[in-house]
Order: C-alpha cells, then structure tokens, then sequence
C-alpha cells in the first residue's frame, strides 16, 4: 500500500488544482458514480453476499437504492445547494454585494463500518464530491470483499488522483489518521470514534461523527442470525433501525428464509 503521505498529497495536489470545483465537474463525477452503481449492480451485490450474506431485498433497498436515491436527489438540488445565497444588508454593507458562498473545504476522509459496507462510505463521498472536495475513502476491512471491491471501481470510473481508496485495517487507519484532512466523516463505534476524534484534534479537524449510542437491542444477535441464513434464494435481513443519532431504537427486525 502507497504511503499514506502521498496518497493524502496528491489527493491535496489535485483538490488545488482547482479542478473539483466547477459545478459542471461535481455532476460529470456524480453521473459517472451512478454509472458505476449501474453497471456494477451485481459485483456490489456479490461482495454484500459474499461479507455478510447480505442479499435480497436487504441488500438491494439499503445498498444500491439507497446509493442511486442519494445520487439522483444531489444532482437534482446540486445547482441550489451550491448558489450564493443572498443576505440582508445593513448600514455597513450597504454599498457592498452581500452574500453567504459555499466553498469546498479540501481533503475529506471518509470512514466506514462494515454492517452497510457500501452505502455507508457512497453516501458520504456523495457528498464530499458535490461540494467540491477530494476524498479519500477507507472502507472498513471487516467487510472485505466490498473493500476490495470498492477500491477496484472507483479509479475506473473517477478523478484517481482527487478520490483516492484505502484498504486494510488498524495501522493503515491509524497511519492514515496521522495526515491533516480538512474533514472527516466516520461511521463505527464510540470507542473507535474517541480515536478518530483525538487523531484529528491533532491538526484541528472537524469530525462527523456517526457512532452507535449504546441502546437495548439485538444488533449482535440479529447480525448473527443474518449470517446463519443459506441456500440460493435465502433472504436474510437483520435491521437494527433507530434514530439518526442511533439514541433510541425504534425497531428491530429480523427475516431469514430458506429454500429447499
Ligand atoms: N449512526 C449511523 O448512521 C451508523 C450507521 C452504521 C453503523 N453505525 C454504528 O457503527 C457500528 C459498527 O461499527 P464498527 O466500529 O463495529 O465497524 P468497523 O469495525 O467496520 O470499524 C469502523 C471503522 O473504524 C476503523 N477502525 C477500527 N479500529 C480502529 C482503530 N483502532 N483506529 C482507527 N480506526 C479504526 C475500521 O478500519 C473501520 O473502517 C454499528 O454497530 C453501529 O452502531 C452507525
Ligand atoms: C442506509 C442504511 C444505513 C443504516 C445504518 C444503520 C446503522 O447501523
């Protein structure tokens, strides 16, 4: 694996070369992204199968649709999003042009968890691309085939340089966490979330953080039973679905079938 340092440098590099920041650019990159998850589909789905026998309806709401929705909703609001939004003017901007424009931010890292191994690190790039910043994604290691896989497509179908992938484990994260990002957005638990917050204290950087509040609920039980299911048509779907801050459970469902 390249060092960390140049990946995050060249991925700096090309966020200032200014070339991330045309909108037109954001949504060639976006469109490209929804081609991939097109043309894909059944990799992604194989990879989801093969990390966690995710597969049916499961895998294909959350994962796929769930990747396509976000896409097709940011390219539609996009030009919106990103207008100069006019303010109020007072006495001492009176004879000013007075506005609030939305820039870039630079470098964003991207950290995933392996329960929704593809949409949760799409999602964020998402994102990241429409606001005009490079990233750099590490998808989590527990979810290896969609790590892989996930690193494998996105240079064919991307800017290489201003989107960048890392794989493996611990010390590729921690060295990974050594670099200055701009941003980062984490998805995982709480107690890897105080590491990432700590690292990125370091160099003053902003983190989202999107952690599990511990709450009543058999997460470990129904991503266990999930992975007991089998069989060519098996569906399996374990859903631990609370609130955005993962504070309150709201429901817990498990299906699993068979066929003969
Ligand atoms: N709030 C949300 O939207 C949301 C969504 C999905 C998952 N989650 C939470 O995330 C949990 C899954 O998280 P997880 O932590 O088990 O996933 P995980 O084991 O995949 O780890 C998450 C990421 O942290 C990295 N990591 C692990 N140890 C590290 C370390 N010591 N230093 C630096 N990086 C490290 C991993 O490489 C991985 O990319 C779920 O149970 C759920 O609670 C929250
Ligand atoms: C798009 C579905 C993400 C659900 C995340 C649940 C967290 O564990």
């Amino acid at each position: 694996m390249e060092k960390m340092q140049q990946i995050v440098g060249r991925a700096r590099a090309a966020f200032r070369s200014g070339r991330s920041r045309p909108l037109e650019f954001r949504i060639q990159q976006l469109k490209a992204l929804e081609r991939m998850v097109q043309e894909k589909e059944k990799e992604i789905l194989a990879a989801l199968k093969a990390d966690l026998n995710k597969c049916g309806p499961s895998a294909y709401s959350h994962e796929i649709l769930g990747v396509l929705g976000e896409l097709a909703l940011t390219m539609e609001k996009l030009p919106s999003w990103a207008a100069p939004q006019p303010v109020k003017k007072n006495l001492l901007t009176m004879r000013d042009e007075a506005y609030i424009g939305y820039e870039p931010l630079g470098v964003v890292l991207v950290i995933g968890a392996w329960n929704y191994p593809f949409v949760l690190v799409m999602q964020p790039l998402i994102g990241a691309i429409a606001a005009g910043n490079a990233v750099v994604v590490k998808p989590s290691e527990v979810s290896e085939n969609t790590a892989r896989l996930v690193a494998e497509l996105l240079p064919q179908y991307l800017d290489k340089d201003l989107y960048a992938v890392v794989t493996g484990g611990v010390p590729e994260t921690t060295e990974l966490l050594t670099q200055r990002f701009d941003h980062i957005l984490y998805t995982g638990n709480t107690a890897v979330g105080k590491i990432v917050m700590a690292a990125a204290a370091k160099h003053l950087t902003p983190v989202t953080p999107a952690a599990h509040f511990p709450a009543p609920g058999p997460s470990a039980d129904t991503a266990a039973a999930a992975n007991s299911c089998s069989g060519s048509t098996a569906s399996a779907a374990a859903f631990q679905y609370t609130d955005t801050a993962e504070q309150q459970p709201i429901w817990t469902l498990l299906t699993c079938g068979t066929s003969a």
